[in-house]
C-alpha cells in the first residue's frame, strides 16, 4: 500500500477542529463478545449502516485473528469509500503486514496498533520491562507507518498505567508515526474526574501531543463507560471509540447512541459536535439487533423500547401539556416514530380519555368514572391495555370475554424444504363446529391459512414474535400476533408449550375479538354447519 494514498483523510494538523470523530468498533471489540459474532455478510450489511450513520472511522477487524475476518476487513476496506476503514494489529510484523493487506483497496485506511502498558500486564502477560514496551510500540508503528500514512497507537490498559509512563510511552509512539493516541479503560475501572485529569495531563505533558488526536476507548463494568468518553471530550479528547448499542468486552463499550445524543443535546455544555446522522441511530440499533440476535434491554437509553414510552399517569399528563416536561430529546430525533403513552396499572385519567378521544369515543364526565375503575381492574392483570380492551370497555363490553371460537383440535404436518400442512376443529358458541385444512410457508402459516378459513375472519399478520416465557425443555411459548383487519390492527398472544398452538391461540384471539367487537354472522352459521 501507498502511504500516503489517503494523506486526504488525515488526521494530522486538524487537531483544533472543535468535531469530536466517531470511531465505531461494533465490528471488532463490539464482536468480540460471547454471542455477538457476525459472519462476512452481516458485518458488510453492518459497515454500509455505519457509513450511511456518518461515522469517521469504521474499525471492521483483526485481520490475524481468522481467515473471514481478513477477508470482511479488505471487502468493508475494497467497497466503502466515505469513512476511514481501520484494522488491529498486535505489535508483532505479521499482524501488521496483514492488517495492511486487507486494507490495501481502502479509499482512507487506518492501522491500528496496540500494547499493554500497565504494570500488571507488563509483568503478567507480556513480561516485559518499560523500555521494552516503549520499543516494540514504536518498532511495530514504524512498521505500520510504511503501510498506511494514519497509524493509530492504543496504550492497552492505559487507566492504570503510571501516568508519567504514560506520558514516555505516547510521546514516543507519535515520534514513531502515531496519529492518534488512544487511551484506553480496557477493564473500565476509571472514574469521569480520573478520566478527565488524565486526558489533561496527557494533553500537557505529551511531546508532540498537537500533532496527535487523544482519543478515548471505555468499557462498561461499572457502568461508567459513556460518562467516562465524554468526560474525556470535555478534557480535549477528539475521538471517542465506541459501538452500536454499547456491545463490546464483558459489559461492552461506550454506546454510541448515547454518547452522541449526549453532545448533541448537551451542545451547550460540551461545545463539539459528531458527523453522526443521528436519524439514523435507531435503524442501525435495530439492524445490529436482527443481526446479532441479540436484543437491547427495554430501559435503553436512546434506542430501548422505553427509551420514548410513558406510562405512569403524572408523566402522561405533564406529556400531554408540553412534551418537554419529560422528555429531553425527541423520538424522532434518533429515528424511533413516535412518543408513546402506554395504558398500564400507573396510567390516569388523562391520557385514559385522550386514547378514547382519539378511537372516537367521547366519555362524559359522570361516566368516567365507571370507565376509568374497570380500566384499572383490567390494568391490575394486564401489562398493558391495548386499543381493542379500550373500546370493549367504552362499548359497555367485557374486554376479558374469550370465545366465541375455540381450538378443539389441531394438527400440523411440515417436510423439510417442502411446504406445510395444517387441520383444525373449531367450535363456536352457538354451537356449531367446524373443520378446516391447508397448505402454507411453513407451520405457523399453514394454521394461520386453515383458521381464517375456518371462521371466514381474513387476518393480514403484520407482527409475528415469538418468546420463551419461561426456562427449559418444556419452555412455555408466547406468540404474539398483530393482523390488519377492516383496516384496523388487532393484536392476540397465545401461551403454549407447543409454539405451533401458542400461534393458533393468538390468531384465534384476534379473530374472536373481531367477531365480540363487530359482530359477524359466523361462516359456521352461514354455512349451516
Ligand atoms: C483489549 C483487546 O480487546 S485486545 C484484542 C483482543 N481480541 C482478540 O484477541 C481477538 C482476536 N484474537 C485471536 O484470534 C487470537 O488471539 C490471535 C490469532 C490474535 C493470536 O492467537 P495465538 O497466537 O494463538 O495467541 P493467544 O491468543 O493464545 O495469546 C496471545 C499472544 O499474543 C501476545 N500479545 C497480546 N497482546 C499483544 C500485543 N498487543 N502485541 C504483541 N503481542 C501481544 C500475548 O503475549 C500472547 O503471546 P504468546 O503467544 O507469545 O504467549
Ligand atoms: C485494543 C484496545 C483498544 C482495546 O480494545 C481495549 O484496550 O479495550
Ligand atoms: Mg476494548
Amino acid at each position: 500500500m501507498n502511504p500516503d494514498h489517503n494523506n486526504e483523510n488525515s488526521d494530522v494538523g486538524d487537531v483544533a477542529a472543535e468535531r469530536v470523530r466517531i470511531f465505531d468498533t461494533t465490528l471488532r471489540d463490539g464482536e468480540q463478545a460471547p454471542g455477538f459474532s457476525m459472519d462476512r455478510r452481516a458485518k458488510l450489511r453492518m459497515a454500509h449502516a455505519l457509513e450511511a450513520l456518518g461515522v469517521d472511522i469504521i474499525e471492521a477487524g483483526f485481520p490475524s485473528a481468522s481467515p473471514d475476518d481478513f477477508a470482511s476487513v479488505s471487502e468493508i476496506a475494497r467497497v466503502l469509500r466515505g469513512p476511514t476503514v481501520c484494522g488491529l494489529a498486535r505489535c508483532h510484523d505479521n499482524d501488521i503486514d496483514a492488517c495492511g493487506r486487507a486494507l490495501e483497496a481502502a479509499r482512507h485506511a487506518r492501522i491500528h496498533v496496540f500494547l499493554s502498558t500497565s504494570p500488571l500486564h507488563r509483568e503478567h502477560k507480556l513480561n516485559m520491562s518499560k523500555q521494552q514496551v516503549i520499543d516494540t510500540a514504536c518498532a511495530a508503528i514504524e512498521r505500520a507507518k510504511k503501510l498506511c500514512h494514519e497509524v493509530e497507537f492504543s496504550a492497552e490498559d492505559a487507566m492504570r498505567t503510571e501516568p508519567e509512563y504514560l506520558v514516555e510511552v505516547f510521546s514516543a509512539a507519535i515520534a514513531a508515526g502515531a496519529t492518534t493516541v488512544n487511551v484506553p479503560d480496557t477493564v473500565g475501572y476509571t472514574t469521569p474526574v480520573e478520566m478527565a485529569e488524565r486526558i489533561t495531563y496527557l494533553r500537557q505533558h505529551v511531546r508532540g501531543a498537537d500533532r496527535a488526536i487523544f482519543s478515548t476507548h471505555c468499557h462498561d463494568d461499572l457502568g461508567m463507560a459513556v460518562a467516562n468518553s465524554l468526560a474525556g471530550v470535555a478534557a480535549g479528547a477528539r475521538q471517542v471509540e465506541c459501538t452500536i448499542n454499547g456491545i463490546g468486552e464483558r459489559a461492552g463499550n461506550a454506546s454510541m447512541e448515547e454518547v452522541v445524543m449526549a453532545l448533541r443535546v448537551r451542545g451547550a455544555f460540551f461545545g463539539v459536535d459528531t458527523g453522526i446522522d443521528a436519524r439514523k441511530l435507531y435503524p442501525t440499533s435495530r439492524l445490529l439487533t436482527q443481526l446479532t440476535g441479540q436484543p437491547v434491554a427495554r430501559n435503553k437509553a436512546v434506542v430501548g423500547d422505553n427509551a420514548f414510552a410513558h406510562e405512569s399517569g403524572i408523566h402522561q399528563h405533564g406529556m400531554l401539556k408540553h412534551r418537554g416536561t419529560y422528555e429531553i430529546m425527541r423520538p424522532q430525533d434518533v429515528g424511533m416514530g413516535e412518543t408513546r403513552l402506554v395504558l398500564g396499572k400507573h396510567s390516569g385519567r388523562h391520557a385514559l380519555r385522550q386514547r378514547l378521544q382519539s378511537l372516537g369515543h367521547e366519555v362524559d364526565e359522570a361516566a368516567m368514572d365507571n370507565v376509568f375503575a374497570r380500566f384499572k381492574a383490567l390494568a391490575d392483570k394486564k401489562r398493558e391495555v391495548h386499543d381493542q380492551d379500550l373500546e370493549a370497555i367504552a362499548l359497555g363490553m367485557d374486554p376479558e370475554a374469550t370465545g366465541p371460537w375455540r381450538i378443539v383440535q389441531l394438527n400440523t404436518n411440515s417436510h423439510l424444504g417442502g411446504s406445510a400442512s395444517a387441520s383444525v376443529k373449531l367450535t363456536h358458541d352457538s354451537g356449531h363446529e367446524v373443520g378446516e385444512a391447508a397448505i402454507g410457508d411453513g407451520p405457523v402459516d399453514a394454521v394461520l391459512r386453515a383458521i381464517e378459513r375456518a371462521t371466514g375472519t381474513a387476518l393480514d399478520v403484520t407482527q409475528f414474535q415469538v418468546r420463551a416465557v419461561s426456562e427449559g425443555g418444556d419452555a412455555q411459548g408466547q406468540a404474539q400476533l398483530t393482523a390488519r383487519h377492516a383496516e384496523r390492527d388487532w393484536r392476540g398472544s397465545g401461551v403454549s408449550t407447543d409454539i405451533i398452538e401458542a400461534t393458533a391461540h393468538a390468531a384465534l384471539a384476534i379473530v374472536n375479538r373481531i367477531e365480540r367487537q363487530q359482530p359477524v354472522t359466523p361462516r359456521a352459521a352461514v354455512a349451516g354447519l
